[in-house]
């Protein structure tokens, strides 16, 4: 730590040393803090058949305390992203167990108030410069409330804090590894929650970026926070920043306590760490058997997470337990005494009465200690050791509340304000995404023009009339494809960033549903108007402005509908699945559209298809626009022309009595229900990831 030298003449010399402050975070909302515990937590998977159930996580217990940075570590595939998925409510069902916050029953709800969790792979938007994501992320985590000029500072504040300041304008994407890992850690903290989660924040970054990356979450932890990260193998030097240790190994506690006795306590279960070597290697190998079979000595010696091997503390006794009964009871009674430490810790002396001899189990148990703690503190009784601790009591016991109380809000700022910030971010990323805006627009230009330079003037031709029904055809085809597969291809790739948001709490999928619902339609309508003008004028289809509308009108509800098409496939599967099986299922569309086969020759059992196929409407629709409503004859430059009359075409079409009204009805109910099941899948999707 820097030390700073005040020299004071004055009188005698006299000097003064003032240790450099922490940075610290002053404009962050004040967040209490908040302690974790688990107990027993079993994490069961069905594999294949329904009978084959895999035990990931083996009644594991532990706590994670405020102020500290904790460390999960273990070797591969022992459990500690499903550990740490459970911890933050990632994942909920398949599991048992309990997970107390400050000594009450975790709800979930209330806790992904408190809490964030910030995955491996940093989800971040690439369109975005680091200001910009800043910004999106305080007008989302920060109460409406907080005006403009208190937002700035707290990004400022952050941005500053992380090292981040010299970047605002870089864009995301741009960034180094340590630096996103460090946007990905700022955007999470604009509200400052007391309990951060970091999946293996270390992976891909250099031993420097490492050390930056770790003193930043050791930072955090000083603060007052819960800082709790996954992390593989890491370095002598690193390993000596984190305070707590919680290791696993097949899905069970081999070492759960402070990083500094963690040699000391392996040596008094006669395994001798050797000098010079890395001790987190060394727990790591004989996790993995490398200095034999260690995992059940090492589990009964932690009593599977229960024991805590603190500074300055003895190390619990070891027991010879007979049988598994034994042992069980024998954790429970040791865990009980713990919390009743714990709390005992926190709130004062417990008179015997309260201290839970009577409780039968361990919520019981705390919640009466927490119950008298706070009485006491209420009556002015408990008076606290140090001035500081009694913001700590106050403040825990609040959040002990939050658990037990239903919350009036999930979410920071209301829906509306939440849809309008995720549209405005979407229209922005739409501006800036070439192949979304300029590729898109190119493509319907040069259609445009290859298809009015194919079908130049064929419109009011009556010997032409074929052709022209195959350019109406055409249009269908190409509006629907493009429409279509640029969401199929884009809307998969915003789906891990969605993820992460929603997960923490930044807005509620309807808002984001709505917001990219709305944010592509004009682009899509100004595309869909463009290719339009072009082909409708190249091709000399009849100058009325009301055909025109309704022309137009068919081309852009078809454009809506596939794009709704690619929603549903976007949100229901991944990219390579949804590229081949939407144009796939595509086909019996495009086949009942009218165009190949007209209704009445159909046969009567497969006459269904044409009532789902939006192709129809839309091609019913503008061949109606074309040629319904009393349009005159078409020009005749042969001998004879069978399609002169433009009936003889509607009645060839088996269209005569179709009603332009119902296409465009029939195309707006397909759009509604594809919208709906889109946002229904969508919602699976979010469910079924977790
Ligand atoms: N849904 C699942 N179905 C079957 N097995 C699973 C499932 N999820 C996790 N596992 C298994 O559980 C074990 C623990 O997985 P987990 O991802 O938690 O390990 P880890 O310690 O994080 O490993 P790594 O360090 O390699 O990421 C692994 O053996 C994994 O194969």
């Amino acid at each position: 730590m820097e030390s700073k030298l005040l020299i004071n003449n004055l009188g005698s010399m006299k000097v003064t040393i003032t240790p450099a402050q922490h940075k610290t975070l002053t404009h962050l909302p004040k967040r209490p803090p908040v302690d974790l515990a688990f107990t027993d937590l079993t994490y069961k998977v069905q594999e294949g058949r329904k009978s084959n159930v895999k035990t990931i996580l083996k009644s594991v217990s532990g706590r994670l305390r405020s102020g500290e940075l904790t460390a999960i570590m273990g070797p591969s595939g022992a459990g500690k992203s499903t550990l740490l998925n459970i911890l933050t409510g990632y994942k909920t069902s398949g599991m048992e167990g309990s997970i107390t916050v400050n000594g009450m029953e975790r709800n979930l709800s209330s806790f992904r108030k408190l809490s964030c969790y910030i995955m491996q792979d940093n989800q971040l938007h690439g369109n975005l410069t680091v200001e910009e994501a800043m910004k999106v992320a305080t007008s989302l985590k920060l109460p409406s409330a907080t005006t403009k000029e208190d937002k700035e500072e707290v990004i400022q504040e952050i941005l500053e804090t992380l090292g981040l300041s010299e970047h605002l304008k870089t864009m995301t994407s741009n960034l180094s590894g340590g630096q996103k890992k460090r946007l990905s850690i700022a955007l999470e903290l604009v509200n400052n929650p007391p309990i951060m989660f970091f999946d293996e924040p270390t992976s891909g970054l250099d031993s420097s970026s490492c050390f930056q990356c770790i003193s930043l979450l050791k930072t955090l932890a000083r603060g007052g926070r819960t800082i709790i990260c996954t992390i593989h193998q890491p370095s002598a030097r690193l390993f000596e920043m984190f305070d707590h240790l919680y290791t696993l190994a097949d899905g069970q506690c081999v070492y759960q306590g402070s990083t500094g006795r963690l040699v000391e306590w392996l040596g008094s279960l006669s395994l001798q760490c050797p000098s010079y070597h890395n001790p987190a290697s060394f727990i790591i190998e004989v996790s993995c058997g490398e200095y034999g079979d260690n995992t059940s000595k090492l589990v009964r010696a932690i009593d599977n997470g229960k024991n805590d091997i603190r500074n300055g503390a003895p190390f619990p006794k070891m027991a010879n337990y007979n049988n598994q009964k034994d042992l069980e009871m024998s954790l429970k009674s040791e865990w009980n005494k713990n919390d009743a430490s714990q709390i005992q810790e926190k709130f004062g002396d417990i008179p015997n009465g309260a201290n839970g001899t009577n409780g039968t189990n361990g919520t019981n148990l705390q919640n009466g200690l927490l119950q008298f703690a706070a009485n006491e503190i209420s009556k002015g009784k408990a008076e606290p050791l140090v001035v500081q601790m009694d913001t700590e009591k106050q403040d825990n016991a609040e959040v002990a509340l939050l658990g037990t109380e239903a919350s009036p809000r999930r979410y920071a700022t209301s829906e509306g304000k939440q849809f309008w910030v995720v549209l405005k971010r979407t229209l922005l990323f739409s501006r800036r995404d070439w192949t979304l805006m300029y590729l898109r627009l190119f493509a319907h230009i040069l259609v445009g023009l290859l298809i009015g330079a194919l079908y130049y003037d064929i419109g009011n031709d009556g010997s032409k009339v074929l052709s022209n029904l195959g350019f109406l055809f055409f249009n269908m085809l190409f509006l629907m494809y493009t429409s279509m597969t640029i969401t199929i291809l884009s809307f998969p790739l915003e789906m891990p960033v969605l993820v992460k948001e929603h997960f923490n709490r930044w807005y509620s999928l309807r808002s984001y549903y709505l917001a990219i619902t709305v944010s592509d339609i004009p682009f899509q309508a100004i595309f869909c108007i463009i290719y339009v003008v072009i082909v409708y004028l190249l091709t000399s289809q009849p100058l009325e402005w009301f055909r025109f509308s309704m022309f137009l009108s068919s081309c852009l509800l078809i454009s809506f509908v596939a794009q709704s098409v690619g929603l549903v496939v976007g949100a229901a599967m991944n990219v390579q699945n949804g590229v081949f099986l939407a144009p796939v299922m595509s086909v019996p569309f495009l086949l009942f559209s009218g165009f190949f086969v007209s209704f009445n020759a159909i046969p009567v059992y497969l006459r269904w298809i044409t009532y789902i196929s939006y192709i129809r409407y839309g091609f019913e629709g503008t061949a109606l626009a074309t040629y319904s409503f009393n349009r005159t004859n078409l020009a005749c430059h042969q001998a004879y022309c069978h399609f002169k009359k433009p009936e003889t075409t509607l009645e060839e079409l088996d269209m005569t009595d179709a009603d332009f009204t119902l296409d465009i009805a029939a195309l707006c109910l397909i759009f509604l229900l594809l919208r709906i099941s889109a946002f229904l899948f969508l919602r699976w999707k979010l469910r079924s990831t977790r």
